[in-house]
């Protein structure tokens, strides 16, 4: 079991290129299974969830080839058969092939899907996404079983604003006889990203990026050529490190207005974010003021940087609160925090944060991706050396993440 070892206290200079979207890259690789001829797919992170997705695809039978970040898949040989193993339920993303077999195949049979344990994550918006477009769903012995041998087009109200729901359902969608309409559907610039790479493919799908999003079927889809948006939280992360250590740092491929509710928050702490075309600058401040944070969907707050921004308002100037909208059990990265320091109560869903308390580093560990990215932060903040363990949580959604901590002067590595 690998480790990270951060000996912290320097500020992070310099730049960094951003990978492509973890959340894009893993529902793009399931939309290939809809696809006659072979995708290319641009810009695919090197991350844990990546090859267990794509170790995924080839036991179905789809032939993977990588060339850099660049992906060739060919889902042309793939055969249905239940999908139930390990690597299954580890992802959450796996659910997403629950609506990309059951467009291809008009059957499937998925595992019950995994991903950070961050509190109950129900699939019931999905499954009622299936059943509106005519498919059969039941749960059996740890699996969800499909079956429509018809898609018809239907209207889907989401009675909660679900990622993975809208995008399960356009999946399922795109060979729905007639006019799908999504409404209440969620905004993030990933769902865009899958609308776009399944139009390339021929589909017809509008709306990606409002509430509502219409699909109309389509008999058959052929293979594009795609490249994968930049990964907002990886690089909101790097932000957050920059002004927690007081560093400067310029993110390179970038999309700044996806970091926007990231770097408004930022400058309402006093941090002056500055943009460019495709990049964006954080210069930390020794006077961080404090600031309460919300999450919401896009493009509100995003739940996946909560965790490291609550380290940083460890430093700052006052008391913070932080409330956790998105999903209840996502506060558990503040017990690793207080044994290294801080000062943080909490209550149900919300965090009292105190500022201005200094970190020690002590071993500690990744309960899941977005804590471990969290402790990353406080160790570069900490007094000392900090030891991260269960790193492979960490490596789910972060490519070379002491490389790139190195790169920005960082004293860190693995073991
Ligand atoms: C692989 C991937 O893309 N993961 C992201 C995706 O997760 P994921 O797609 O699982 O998150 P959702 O947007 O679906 O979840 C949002 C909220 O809706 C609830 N819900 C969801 C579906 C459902 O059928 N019923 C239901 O009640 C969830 O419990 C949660 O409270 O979006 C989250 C919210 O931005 C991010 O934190 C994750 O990084
Ligand atoms: C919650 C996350 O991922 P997943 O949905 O894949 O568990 C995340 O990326 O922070």
């Amino acid at each position: 079991m690998e480790i990270l070892k951060i000996k912290g206290g320097r500020p992070l200079i310099g730049s960094i290129p951003i990978s492509g979207a973890k959340n894009s890259a893993l529902a793009l690789l399931p939309a290939t299974l809809l696809a006659e001829t072979p995708c290319t797919i641009e810009n695919v992170p090197d991350i844990r969830d990546v090859k267990i997705f794509v170790n995924l695809l080839r036991q179905m039978g789809a032939e993977v080839a990588a060339e850099g970040s660049t992906l060739r898949v060919d889902a042309t040989r793939v055969t249905n058969r239940p999908m139930t193993d390990s690597g299954v339920r580890s992802l959450r993303a796996s659910c997403y092939l629950m609506g990309a077999l059951l467009g291809r195949f008009g059957e499937a049979v998925v595992g019950l899907p995994g991903g950070c344990h961050l509190g109950p994550r129900p699939i019931d918006q999905h499954i009622k996404g299936f059943e509106a477009l005519g498919a059969t769903v039941s749960q059996r012995d740890g699996a969800i079983h499909l079956k429509a041998p018809r898609l018809k087009g239907a209207r889907i109200y989401l009675d909660v604003v679900s990622v993975g729901a809208t995008i399960n359902i356009m999946l399922a969608a795109v060979f729905a006889e007639g006019l799908t309409v999504i409404e209440n559907a969620a905004k993030e610039p990933e769902i865009v990203d899958v609308a776009t790479f399944l139009n390339g493919m021929g589909a017809r799908i509008k709306g990606a990026g409002t509430d509502v999003i219409r699909i109309r079927g389509t008999s058959r889809l052929g293979g594009c050529r795609h490249a994968i948006i930049p990964d907002r939280i990886e690089a909101g992360t790097y932000m957050i490190a920059a002004a927690a250590t007081g560093g400067e740092v310029r993110l390179d491929q970038v999309i700044p207005l996806h970091l926007e509710p990231i770097s408004a928050k930022l400058r309402e702490m006093g941090v002056p974010v500055t943009e460019g075309d495709e990049s964006v600058t954080v210069k930390g401040t020794k006077n961080l003021l404090p600031a309460d944070i919300k999450t919401q969907p896009y493009p509100g707050f995003p739940t996946d940087l909560q965790p490291p921004f609550t380290v940083l308002l460890t430093q700052a100037a006052g008391t913070s609160l932080v409330i956790e909208n998105v999903f209840e059990g996502r506060l558990r990265h503040t017990l690793e925090l207080n044994r290294m320091g801080a000062r943080i109560r909490t209550d149900g869903r919300m965090a009292l944060i105190e500022g201005g308390t200094p970190l020690n580093g002590i071993q500690v560990r990744a309960v899941d991706l977005r804590a471990g990215a969290a402790l990353v932060v406080a160790g570069l903040v900490a007094e000392g050396e900090t030891v991260i363990t269960d790193i492979h949580h960490i490596d789910r959604g972060y490519e070379q993440i002491d490389g790139k901590l190195r790169r920005l002067g960082a004293d860190v590595w693995r073991e």
